[in-house]
């Protein structure tokens, strides 16, 4: 059978907030959204829905220009062996005439078309995409739940240390166990004062946690040089914290291969590494560990699942197990890959970026675990303020 796309339609909308973080402020954040309806050879349609993590903006004009024009000009696309629809060719021809390296942010624009496809063809087969992907690629094997941690504690105007633990409060009352904040962000100051605030901010946390390192993890988004990170190392390794995130510049692997000689705890980076490529650098060159560091890279910022199966891929042949990944975005796609594909977990949102961070509806976290929805596709359906977004497209 083969399969056809039919209609693809494209919205821009804000997910702006006051919140910082150590590198930029997110007061005009936007995220693209995508909408497209394939049709099945026997007549069946599905409409599949993708959108761009926070962080990136929103990619109306790649999107227009290059990417939503190749796909619909793509014509009738080859079925999947198991009948399905495949969004493997449909990448491919939104890929053609790209050329390697210099990923820039249309690794982004095809992320948001590449989410749209695997949510079309679950929906298609009548599956959760976490199931169609286990079945596809993981023997059948799927998690029945996924590890999350509540990210935040970012930088607010007026927030202080208390403002800080409440908000981490709140998070283990809603049924998370680890937390994650952010550090680095006092522009101007000297490393050492600069440390010395954030070694108040962080203990504050930790008290909270009853001083379980293991539950708390720590984010500088890229802001550190190699003597601020070297420095910052050295005064929270005590703490043996979950992990010590993007500490350096993330394209900067050979200072990330001098940091974790100094630094014995986890190592946490990829979110802004786009293509498979990047991330194999990283590996190849960052001295990283895969006894225990944590890979981030985030699927819709990516060029999307087509090509963060081939990362997967990668890793296994260095060695470095899926289980190390739990990727950036807090959105309900990279929930899906890691329960379907056997990831480390996914990151949560609880408090910022929506509509688009978070869970189905009414899905409960306990332990710091969530349970996936029966629902076909990715489960957008069951999340009802983002659907509300979505179905407006
Ligand atoms: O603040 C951001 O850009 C988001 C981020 O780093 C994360 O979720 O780890
Ligand atoms: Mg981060």
């Amino acid at each position: 059978m083969t399969m056809k796309i039919t209609s693809i339609r494209q919205g821009v909308v804000p997910i702006s907030s006051q919140i910082a973080n150590a590198y930029i402020d997110f007061s005009k954040m936007t995220a693209s959204v995508v909408a497209i309806t394939i049709e099945a050879g026997d007549g069946r349609q599905a409409t599949g829905y993708g959108f761009n993590s926070n962080g990136r903006y929103a990619q109306p004009g790649l999107l227009a220009e290059r990417f939503i024009p190749r796909l619909e000009e793509a014509g009738e696309l080859a079925a999947h062996p198991d009948g399905g629809f495949d969004p493997i060719p449909a990448w491919t021809a939104m890929m053609r005439n790209e050329k390697p390296g210099g990923h820039g942010e249309r690794s982004v624009a095809v992320g948001v078309l590449d989410m749209a496809l695997w949510d079309a063809a679950a929906k298609l087969a009548g599956l959760p995409l976490w199931k169609l992907l286990a079945n596809r690629y993981n023997g059948g094997k799927a998690d029945d739940a996924a590890w999350v941690y509540a990210a935040g504690g970012y930088y607010h105007p007026g927030k202080d240390i208390d403002g800080l633990v409440e908000e981490m409060k709140r998070y283990l009352g809603m049924g998370y166990s680890t937390v994650k904040m952010k550090i680095g962000g006092s522009p101007g100051m000297a490393v050492r004062e600069a440390l010395l605030l954030d070694l108040g901010r962080i203990e504050a946390v930790l008290k909270l946690l009853d001083g379980d390192g293991s539950r708390l993890c720590v984010d500088v988004n890229g802001r550190f040089g190699l003597h601020a990170a070297l420095s910052y190392a050295a005064s929270i390794q005590g703490f043996g914290l979950r992990w010590y995130e993007e500490p350096l510049d993330p394209l900067d692997y050979s200072t990330h291969a001098t940091l974790a000689e100094q630094y014995v705890p986890p190592i946490a980076t990829g979110e802004n590494l786009f293509s498979m490529v990047d991330a194999r650098n990283l590996i190849r060159h960052g001295g990283l560990r895969p006894d225990r560091d944590i890979l981030q890279m985030d699927p819709a910022l990516s060029y999307g699942l087509v090509e963060y199966l081939r990362t997967l891929q990668m890793l296994r042949e260095h060695g470095w197990s899926a289980r190390r990944c739990v990727p950036h975005g807090g959105h309900q796609f990279a929930l899906n890959i890691a329960v379907g594909l056997g990831l480390g977990g996914n990151e949560s949102y609880p408090e910022v970026f929506a509509p688009f961070g978070g869970f189905a509806t009414g899905v409960p976290v306990q332990d710091s675990r969530v349970r996936m929805p029966e629902v076909p596709g990715v489960g957008f359906e069951a999340k009802n303020e983002l659907y509300a977004v979505l179905k407006d497209l």
